[in-house]
């Protein structure tokens, strides 16, 4: 019954749009929008899962050039390529061209999210959020950030034989979120909150309907009982501040942050409902992107000895020249400026999010062609990351590319993190926990696959198949050669 009454409203909402664009037919874009309701979907998501969406984007950029017209998860659709289509996308007025969320993904994120909102109510939140997560305060949590990790080596890799490195990842990432941002110590307040935010990660990426035992019910039966816990969080920390006004440290952790944030007439700029409808997004929009790096990463060490050898020297060289036990720092990480380009180039061809979409909010002219008001536009980012006119032989893995002589690439054609007003805010996070993550394991083990070419799907995020299985050794057990 739901799914008739789904497949009726899909139909209604394409036939709408059938008729809507007709006036526009000549200057539409070329392509189609293949059959009715499902139009190109199945075949984009065939793709995905298989791996494929580079070769499935190329062969329809070939035929009808960069900006092309097919149908997609059930709206008329505009998908556009190269930088120039990037900027468009990234930097256009809000008012133009939304982030709106489909209304089954604000049910678990909530309606207050920094992806749904644009103009000053979104520069308002977003100031408030990145107050936290930059280079100037990330700075002194270098030793926190080490001491998480290396808890986490100590728990789930030290005397283990094999490890599954994905889902270890994932906690991993969790648990830093839960720490750095929203100052969760571990205990049992983190261990409630994990399967609850497991939950609302497995409603994002589910078909949104809402009957008992489905995914996205469990996700949003996760996200109420989610909230009241947060809200605690939230009057907790907000206590703590009252009582140390003069000496407390407003920049604690993201959600003391946005409770000590104020305008320039000294208001609050956040309400208790944006900061706990912002603090489940951004642990939603960091979890699975910053798992998938690393991930990427601990695969990569295994398959390429020349790049392991080379990072293995990098960290070699910092840990000589500290005590057994010493917490890193942020000059440490200064120096691991190779390991960062590895990561550069792993994001690069494997950028986790790899598709973003926005939706007109009026009839839009773009290259010569109109995209019709409440269209969705897409741009696939691998798509620029893998065109050889921007970066010289892409398929090659090159981590030199992103070396200081060498030119950077063009403006808006490298953009794993987005670009413009909504770029990542979490950029500079991801790269402090991915440095210090990658010292740890080079210093302390060795790892092989096991299976080894162990295959993924990208569900849309790249999800191994058994989860990269590794076998591991402590590195004092392995005689190694550093010969690159
Ligand atoms: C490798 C890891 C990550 C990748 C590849 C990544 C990628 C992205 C991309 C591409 C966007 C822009 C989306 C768009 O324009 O539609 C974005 C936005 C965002 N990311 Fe990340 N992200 C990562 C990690 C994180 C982390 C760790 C956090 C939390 C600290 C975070 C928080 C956010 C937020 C809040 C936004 C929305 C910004 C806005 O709308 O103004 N991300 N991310």
């Amino acid at each position: 019954m739901v799914i008739m009454i789904l497949l009726l409203l899909l139909i209604l909402v394409t036939t709408y749009f059938l008729f809507h664009h007709k006036k526009y037919n000549s200057q539409l874009p070329p392509g189609s929008l293949g059959p009715p309701v499902i139009g190109q979907s199945l075949s984009l998501l065939k793709a995905l899962k298989a791996d494929r969406i580079e070769k499935w984007f190329q062969e329809r950029i070939t035929t009808h050039g960069p900006a092309w017209k097919a149908s997609l998860f059930g709206y008329p659709t505009v998908v556009l390529h190269g930088p120039s289509a990037n900027k468009f996308i990234y930097t256009c007025d809000g008012n133009l061209l939304s982030n709106t969320q489909p209304p089954s993904l604000s049910r678990i994120f909530g309606s207050k999210n920094i992806l749904e909102l644009s103009g000053n109510d979104h520069k308002r939140v977003r100031a408030a959020i990145v107050s936290f997560p930059k280079v100037e305060v990330l700075k002194q949590y270098v030793a926190k950030v080490d001491e998480e990790i290396r808890h986490h080596l100590q728990t789930h890799w030290h005397g283990k034989h094999e490890v599954q490195v994905q889902p270890l990842m994932k906690t991993l990432t969790f648990n830093m979120i839960c720490s750095l941002l929203f100052g969760i110590e571990r205990g049992p307040q983190r261990e409630k909150m994990l399967p609850l935010f497991q939950y609302m990660m497995g409603g994002v990426l589910s078909i949104p309907i809402n009957l008992p035992f489905t995914k996205y019910n469990r996700a949003i039966m996760a996200r109420k009982k989610l909230v009241p816990m947060i809200l605690h969080l939230i009057h907790e920390k907000r206590d703590a501040l009252k009582e140390q006004t003069k000496q407390g440290d407003p920049h604690k952790d993201l959600i003391t942050s946005l409770l000590s944030i104020r305008d320039d007439d000294g208001s609050k700029m956040m309400s208790e409902e944006e900061i706990i409808d912002n603090a489940i997004t951004v642990m939603i929009a960091g979890h699975d992107t910053t798992s998938v790096l690393l991930t990427f990463f601990v695969r990569l060490l295994a398959n390429n000895k020349s790049i392991y050898s080379t990072i293995f020297r990098e960290h070699q060289e910092i840990s000589s020249n500290k005590a057994s036990e010493e917490a890193l720092t942020w000059e440490d990480l200064t120096k691991m400026k190779y390991t960062w380009r590895v990561a550069t180039e792993i994001l690069r061809i494997n950028p986790p999010a790899s598709l973003t979409f926005r939706r007109t909010n009026q009839d839009i002219e773009y290259g010569g062609f109109i995209i019709p008001k409440g269209w969705q536009v897409l741009i696939a980012m691998s798509m620029t990351h893998m065109d050889d006119s921007l970066f010289q032989n892409p398929t090659m893995f090159d981590p030199t590319r992103f070396e200081k002589h060498v030119p950077s690439p063009p403006p808006f054609s490298y953009v794993p993190f987005g670009g413009g007003p909504r770029m990542c805010p979490g950029n500079e996070f991801v790269k402090t926990e991915t440095l210090v993550l990658i010292h740890r394991l080079v210093t302390t083990f060795t790892w092989e696959l096991l299976k080894k070419d162990e295959s993924f799907k990208r569900v849309p995020m790249p999800e191994f198949d058994q989860g990269l299985l590794v076998k591991v050794k402590p590195l004092s057990e392995t005689t190694l050669s550093c010969e690159a």
